[in-house]
C-alpha cells in the first residue's frame, strides 16, 4: 500500500491538474476545518485563524515550490584529492504525514563517497528541507533524498538514514509516544556492499 513514489526530485511539486486554490479559497476551507472541529470561526479569537493557518501552509509546505537539487549545483573540486566518506549527521528536519496532515519530527544521517569534486555541508540540510515540507511519508522521503543527491552530484554511493517520530501515532489514533521509526535508503557501493553499509551504521552509532 505504501509504495514509495517515483518523483522526479527537480520537479517543483505533483501539482493538483485544476492549478493551485486562491488564498481565498484556502482560508475559507480552514473556516469550515474550524467550524467541524466545533467552534466559531466568527468569534474574535479566531477571526484571523483562517489567514494565520494559510500563512503557515506557504512555510510549512514551501518545498512545492522550490526545486531540491539546485543546491547541489556548486561543486568544489579543490579537496586535495579528499574521496573517502562524508556524513552529516543530526540534520533536524520537520515534515507531515501525508495521511494525517500531523507533523515528524526528525533527524537525517546522510553520507556519501565523493567522486567528482564535493559540496557545501550545509546542502543536504537544504535537500531535506525542500523535501520535508511537502507531504510525505518517511519511506518516500529517504528515497527521494538519495535519488536528488545520485541524479545530481558524482559520487560512489549515497546512504540516507532517517529516524523520526509521527504525531500521528503519538496524538491520537494508537496514541503511543516516544515511538521512533527509522528508514534506511542506500545507493552505489552502499547497496551492492553489506561491509559500506556496516561502516555507515558504525560511523552513525559512534562517538558524539
Ligand atoms: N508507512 C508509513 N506509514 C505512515 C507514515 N506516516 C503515517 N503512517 C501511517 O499511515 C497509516 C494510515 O492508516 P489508515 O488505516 O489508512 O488510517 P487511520 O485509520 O487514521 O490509521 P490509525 O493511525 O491506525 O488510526 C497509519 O498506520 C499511520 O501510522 C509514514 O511515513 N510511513
Ligand atoms: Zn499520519
Amino acid at each position: 500500500m505504501y509504495e514509495v513514489v517515483k518523483l522526479k526530485p527537480a520537479a517543483t511539486a505533483p501539482a493538483h491538474p485544476a492549478g493551485r486554490p486562491s488564498r481565498e479559497q484556502a482560508e475559507a476551507a480552514v473556516r469550515t476545518l474550524i467550524a467541524w472541529a466545533g467552534d466559531d470561526p466568527d468569534r474574535e479569537g479566531l477571526i484571523d485563524t483562517p489567514r494565520r493557518v494559510a500563512k503557515a501552509y506557504e512555510e510549512l509546505f514551501g518545498g512545492y515550490r522550490e526545486d531540491a537539487v539546485k543546491p547541489l549545483k556548486r561543486v568544489f573540486r579543490e579537496v586535495s584529492g579528499y574521496k573517502d566518506l562524508v556524513l552529516v549527521r543530526d540534520i533536524a528536519f520537520v515534515s507531515h504525514c501525508e495521511h494525517h496532515i500531523l507533523p515528524v519530527f526528525g533527524k537525517a544521517h546522510i553520507g556519501y563517497y565523493p567522486k567528482g569534486g564535493v559540496v557545501g555541508l550545509s546542502k543536504f540540510a537544504r535537500i531535506v528541507d525542500t523535501f520535508a515540507r511537502r507531504l510525505q511519508t518517511q519511506e518516500a522521503l529517504s528515497a527521494q533524498i538519495v535519488e536528488a543527491i545520485e541524479e545530481t552530484l558524482e559520487t560512489r554511493g549515497v546512504a540516507v538514514m532517517l529516524e523520526a517520530e509521527h504525531t500521528c501515532m503519538a496524538m491520537r489514533g494508537v496514541r503511543k509516544h516516544g515511538t521512533s521509526t527509522v528508514t534506511t535508503q542506500f545507493g552505489g557501493v552502499f547497496r551492492d556492499d553489506p561491509d559500506q553499509q556496516t561502516r555507515f551504521l558504525g560511523l552513525l552509532r559512534g562517538a558524539r
